[in-house]
């Protein structure tokens, strides 16, 4: 008897392809699987995919020969290179029409250029970003899809059901914009991803110097976990705080402390400097991984640089307490900057991103799913174009009610020598923020008196003008673009 024709043909059988193929046989797709070292496909058909509708292929004509029309195809591969060389090779075995999905963690300016250089052979091209690891990829991931609009009728039903739900039964998953849109949007949440990561580590310095053990550290991150707190990140420190080696010893403090990382919290940073939009919790997450790596140096400086050496806080609880209010409060102003840069790419490239609906695909099946996301979609219900996070009146007041305990605890870190990176950025973003008039007038000051680079008077902004600050300099001015 003929296989059934499959759905959907998944290139690629690492991690997140196998499951996201199982997920998707789980929800009554049939799906044919390539991948490129054959013995993957075979071992995976006589392994976890067996006794499933799983089909195998053994080339991409193979593939491609068993899909219904249109066709659709998603690759999940190592993003670069290695996916411009499969899309080099399908090309020519599909059909104007056809669909290629990449589901890996692309670069969003390359992701425009194939979205535009597939839809010229009528080749219908998304770029999907997907999170939640292997678990999210085997039972419900965040999608975050965008690309040719025409795509997304054809795959929608496929993507929403083998996504996570909302508590409300909506799939995390929407059409995001388009072009790199869903790439963009997924490189958002990954530059996120980073910044919660980091603030995470930073509180676990702060409570080491409060000489807590693994014990206490597990309880107190199971405890934050039924706070405001509440996210799949937080849970899973609990997890590993309470994690221990067959030796009974706790693991965590065995592990190296260089941390790695794949290039997309970089390219959150650089398209934040790229766009002028102060990201600074991210990037400063990015350059604390950056100086993790330098373990060596770091080695030789601990003894020959000098500074405070730590001691506990007074009273462990009102701390703790503290420190909890204060991760709160630099995690709403990490959001709110990540909201400020997705605004500013949707302007840019005219992609319409819903900030709602980002918040709700976020809100289950990613690494960044938690209850607070809830809550942002809330606020860009309530006003589709607020403009700021911190303006909408839940987050007003849940800054205003946190700011002090974010203070705090970032002073603690400076007068004690714990490096809070994370935390210091969220606090003067904050305050920078919340300052009316501050002191770039000096800035502009000094540059017309070194360049002639002219600055504006407030009482008539939109004229330059240059001042001959010494008197001997001339009446020349440079001109006023920004870069
Ligand atoms: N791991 C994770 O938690 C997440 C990963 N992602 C993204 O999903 C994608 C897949 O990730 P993951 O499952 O971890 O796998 P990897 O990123 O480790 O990629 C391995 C896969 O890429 C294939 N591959 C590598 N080079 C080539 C090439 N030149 N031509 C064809 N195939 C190639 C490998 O084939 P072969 O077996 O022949 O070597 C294998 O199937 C990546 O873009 C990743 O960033 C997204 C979300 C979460
Ligand atoms: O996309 C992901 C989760 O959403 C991946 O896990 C990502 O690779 C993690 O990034 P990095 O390796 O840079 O820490």
């Amino acid at each position: 008897m003929a296989e059934t024709k499959g759905d959907i043909g998944l290139i690629g059988l690492a991690v997140m392809g196998q499951n996201l193929i199982l997920n998707m046989n789980d929800k009554g797709y049939t799906v044919v699987a390539y991948n490129r070292t054959q013995a993957k496909v075979d071992k995976f058909l006589a392994g976890e995919a067996s006794g499933t509708k799983v089909q195998g292929a053994s080339s991409l004509e193979e593939l491609v020969g068993k899909l219904k029309s249109p066709r659709v195809v998603m690759i999940m591969i190592k993003s670069g290179s290695p996916v411009d060389g499969v899309i080099d090779e399908l090309k020519p075995l599909l059909s104007p029409g056809d669909v290629i999905i990449d589901g890996g963690n692309e670069d969003y300016r390359i992701t425009n250029r194939r979205v535009k250089e597939l839809g010229e052979a009528g080749i219908l091209h998304l770029g999907c970003g997907v999170s939640g690891g292997e678990e999210g990829a085997r039972f419900g991931p965040s999608l975050m899809p965008g690309g040719a609009p025409e795509a997304w009728p054809i795959v929608k039903d496929l993507l929403q059901a083998t996504a996570a739900k909302t508590p409300d039964g909506e799939p995390c998953c929407d059409f995001m914009g388009s072009g790199g849109a869903g790439h963009f949007v997924k490189m958002t949440h990954n530059g996120i991803e980073y910044g919660d990561m980091q603030l995470i580590c930073e509180a676990y310095s702060l409570m080491l110097a409060q000489g807590m053990d693994h014990d206490e550290l597990a309880a107190t991150f199971t405890e934050w976990n039924s706070s405001e707190l509440d996210s799949y990140l937080i849970e899973i420190t609990a997890e590993i705080m309470a994690f221990r080696t067959d030796d009974g010893e706790p693991l965590l403090p065995l592990i190296l402390d260089k941390a790695g990382q794949k290039g997309t919290g970089r390219l959150t940073a650089i398209s934040a400097l790229d766009f002028g939009i102060p990201v600074t919790l991210i990037a400063e997450a990015v350059f604390a991984r950056c100086l993790s790596a330098l373990k060596d140096q770091r080695v030789r400086a601990a003894p020959q640089l000098s500074g405070p050496a730590a001691s506990s806080a007074d009273d462990r609880t009102a701390f703790l307490d503290k420190l909890r209010s204060a991760l709160y409060a630099a995690k709403i102003l990490s959001y709110a900057q990540g909201f400020m840069l997705l605004a500013e790419a949707s302007a840019k490239f005219e992609w319409e991103l819903n900030m709602a609906s980002i918040a709700l695909t976020w809100r289950e099946g990613c690494i960044i799913r938690s209850a607070f996301l809830g809550n942002i979609a809330d606020a860009y219900h309530k006003d589709p174009s607020l403009e700021n996070l911190l303006f909408d009146d839940f987050f007003n007041a849940a800054i205003t009610k946190h700011e002090s305990a974010l203070r705090e605890v970032v002073a603690y870190g400076v007068l004690n020598g714990i490096a809070l990176p994370a935390f210091s950025a969220a606090l003067s973003f904050y305050d920078g923020f919340r300052t009316a008039d501050g002191s770039a007038c000096l800035i502009q000051a000094l540059r017309d008196r070194f360049g002639a680079h002219q600055y504006e008077l407030k009482s008539n902004p939109g004229t330059f003008i240059h001042t001959n600050w010494t008197g001997h300099g001339g009446d020349v001015a440079s001109s006023t673009y920004n870069a």
